[in-house]
């Protein structure tokens, strides 16, 4: 009798806490500034600094932060990636004869990569494609969410083929999902205005020692101007979301928009690409924060372009991903 593949998708993201409260956030926060693909300083010097300092005063400030965006059902980011690896799933179910299992796990934080990767393989699967939710790779996202499966194999007795996708930068349906949200909300709101495409820093010095990601930015910045038809004059590039004291990628995203409005751009979208999904990040960071900065230099409109999310353009986007990197396993 021939037996038919078992396939499964597992997309990974970066992690949340359980509840929106001090003691959640700081395990989430040990866990992860704990890695040192996150934070490449020297134990001796990062570990007192981390305890005694960071997980001391910040998770109490950062709960705060969570309190403000939580949803009824959780955490945006686990609750609207969910309905993504739903719609996902949904869509994948009528595939070979048993559909095609779908997890989502995060690297720090649950779910975990190995209660994801252990329903899979309950499901059946012994082919795993892995899908970064994270649009441009970065050695602190992408390869520390890849460390952390494969150590979530390690007491794995028979290791399921594995497929890794790198990332997805300047995929065309990326680029066409991003323009068609940027041209949605200008026809919404009646006016095109200056885009600002802001992505999640990381320190200057990791891309100086090869991380990719800041090129990645890049690349899906022009090709998104360019399919807005955009001149130079019309988007600015920066990045957000600086943590410590060493220099960050550049331009900021908080001195850039506050220099804005006297250089005459006073109307503003921002959209921030490197989040498939809304979280702290966008829906605190860029939109409150940002926007409140913007406004107080004399900036007149502010209005942040919502993550893909589970739009059926991110849905499109992942189906195509999925379908293009197991075309391998079903010829
Ligand atoms: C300490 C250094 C950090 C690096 C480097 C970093 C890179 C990075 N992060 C994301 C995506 C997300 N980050 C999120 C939260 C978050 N990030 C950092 C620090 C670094 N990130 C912290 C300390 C936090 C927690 C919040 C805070 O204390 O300010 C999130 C959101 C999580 C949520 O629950 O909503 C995402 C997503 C990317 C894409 C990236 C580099 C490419
Ligand atoms: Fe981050
Ligand atoms: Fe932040």
């Amino acid at each position: 009798m021939k037996s038919s593949p078992k396939y499964g998708v597992l997309m990974i993201n970066l992690g949340t806490p359980d509840a929106p409260k001090t003691p959640e956030v700081r395990t989430f926060l040990r866990e992860f500034l704990s890695d040192k693909r996150v934070v490449d300083l020297n134990p001796l010097i990062w570990k007192p600094i981390l305890n005694l300092i960071i997980l001391t005063i910040r998770p109490a400030k950062v709960a705060k932060v969570y309190q403000q965006v939580w949803m009824e059902e959780g955490s945006p980011l686990l609750v609207l990636g969910n309905r993504l690896k739903n719609r996902i799933a949904a869509a994948l179910e009528n595939r070979f004869d048993h559909g095609i299992p779908v997890e989502m796990a995060m690297t720090y934080g649950n779910p975990s990569m190995e209660s994801a990767a252990n329903k899979l393989r309950a499901a059946g699967a012994d082919k795993i494609l892995v899908v970064p939710m994270y649009p441009q790779f970065s050695s602190t996202t992408t390869a520390a969410g890849y460390d952390r499966l494969m150590s979530s194999l390690k007491k794995c007795p028979h290791w399921p083929a594995l497929q890794l996708i790198q990332d997805y930068a300047d995929h065309p349906l990326y680029i066409k999902a991003l323009a068609n949200s940027v041209r949605t909300q200008w026809a919404k709101q009646g006016e095109q205005r200056h885009l600002v495409l802001s992505y999640h820093g990381i320190p200057k010095r990791y891309v100086s020692n090869g991380d990719p990601y800041a090129r990645r930015c890049e690349n899906t910045s022009t090709l998104v101007a360019e399919a807005l038809g955009l001149s130079d004059s019309e988007w600015t590039h920066v990045y957000q979301s600086r943590f410590g004291r060493e220099e960050w990628l550049k331009p900021y995203a908080d001195a850039t928009l506050k220099s804005m409005p006297e250089m005459g751009i006073k109307r503003i979208n921002v959209i921030s690409p490197a989040f498939s999904i809304d979280c702290i990040e966008t829906l605190e960071e860029v939109t409150l924060e940002l926007g409140d900065e913007f406004k107080q230099h004399g900036g007149q409109a502010f209005d942040y372009i919502p993550a893909l999310n589970d739009s059926d353009d991110q849905l499109a986007l992942y189906l195509d991903l999925i379908e293009q990197n197991t075309q391998q396993w079903t010829q």
